[in-house]
């Protein structure tokens, strides 16, 4: 099943404000021959959380970058609140936490949080933004000396000071332990919940999931999905199969491979693991093959493996059409 941005669309902004916080049409980003971004439409609404997701050298940062006018794009426009990412930025309207950029040297956190406000065309109370982000107890801390977890967490308080409209977010938790990525969610939510709009790029698929209310595929430069998380599950047609089998019911194990819809099938010591495409379908195989299944469970898929799924479809598409453009070329040139 081939899964479409059309298909897996707007139901997530069910709810949320109807405004524009920021729009992408028909976006274009290469660098010489890549094609980093590849005609990119798609509009963020006021409250919304949106994960953006994508493999390595999908498109992300280059996005992010065009999103926050630090890059032009090659073709089409990007618009913040309807004007330029350049004069929103300027009107303290959006907070970022981006995966490169060192923080000042040489002086203490609080320091360094007090100057940003200084500049900041909003201002902000440090004290507010320490606590804010969890990290009252980093205040006297000298910069340079914070391990990498540290830092992302002043990071992160720089980009939720000022209380800007829209919150961009590279990466964010890279480096953070199981704890500070808790609470550093915690703050996120609480973000989220006084209306502000978040935007993180992440490569962690569960924190996507449980944050996210709606969710954007970026592969090779392409938007491939766009939906909640759980449209997005659900539109890559999985479900999870598990059962037991007892040795002495006899089962014969490469019956298994016959069964339809199969995406993947991983027996391991009496337990069966199937991802499947047609689950009912399969299950009703599993019966007439003579397999008595104990314990049988049928689930959804997590987003990972939704994700492996649509960017692995999109992959199998891309090699149908070069292989059908070669087709024609040979014989065109056959002629
Ligand atoms: N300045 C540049 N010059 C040339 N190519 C670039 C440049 N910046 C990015 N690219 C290429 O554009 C593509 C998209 O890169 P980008 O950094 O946007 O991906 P990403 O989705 O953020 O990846 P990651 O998850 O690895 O951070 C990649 O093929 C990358 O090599």
């Amino acid at each position: 099943m081939s899964t479409s941005v059309e298909q897996v669309t707007g139901e997530a902004r069910r709810g949320r404000g109807s405004g524009e916080v920021a729009a992408f049409r028909g976006v274009s980003k290469h660098f010489g021959t890549v094609r980093a971004v590849n005609d990119i439409s798609l509009t963020l609404h006021p409250g919304e959380t949106v994960a953006f997701l994508g493999p390595n050298g999908a498109g992300k940062s280059t996005s992010i970058d065009m999103l926050l006018g630090l890059r032009e794009p090659t073709s089409g426009s990007v618009t913040l609140f309807g004007g330029s990412p350049r004069q929103a930025i300027l009107d303290g309207r959006v907070g970022v936490m981006l995966q490169s950029g060192g923080l000042m040297p040489d002086v203490k956190v609080r320091e360094l949080i007090k100057f940003a406000s200084d500049i900041h065309p909003r201002g902000y109370d440090v004290d507010d933004v320490l606590k804010t982000a969890g990290i009252t107890e980093l205040a006297d801390r000298m910069v340079d000396k914070l391990s990498g977890g540290q830092e992302q967490r002043v990071r992160f308080a720089l980009a939720t000071a000022g209380d800007s409209d829209l919150i961009v977010l590279d990466e964010p938790t890279t480096g953070m332990d199981v704890s500070a990525r808790h609470a550093f969610w915690a703050v996120m939510r609480a973000q989220a919940d006084a209306g502000r709009t978040v935007l993180f790029a992440t490569h962690y698929l569960e924190e996507a999931d449980s944050i996210a209310d709606r969710v954007l595929v970026v592969h090779k430069g392409r938007l491939i999905a766009d939906g909640t998380a759980a449209e997005i599950k659900a539109r890559a047609g999985l479900r999870k199969i598990s059962f037991d089998l007892r040795p002495e019911d006899g089962a014969d194990l490469s019956l298994l491979n016959a069964v339809p819809g199969v995406n993947s099938l991983d027996v391991s010591g009496h337990t069966v693991r199937i991802n499947s495409s047609d689950a009912d379908a399969a299950v009703a195989a599993i019966y007439r093959a003579g397999f008595y299944p104990r314990g049988l469970e049928v689930t959804g898929v997590g987003l990972e493996q939704a994700f492996i799924t649509i960017t692995g479809e999109q992959d199998a598409a891309d090699r149908n059409t070069a292989d059908r453009n070669t087709a024609d070329l040979t014989e065109e040139n056959a002629r």
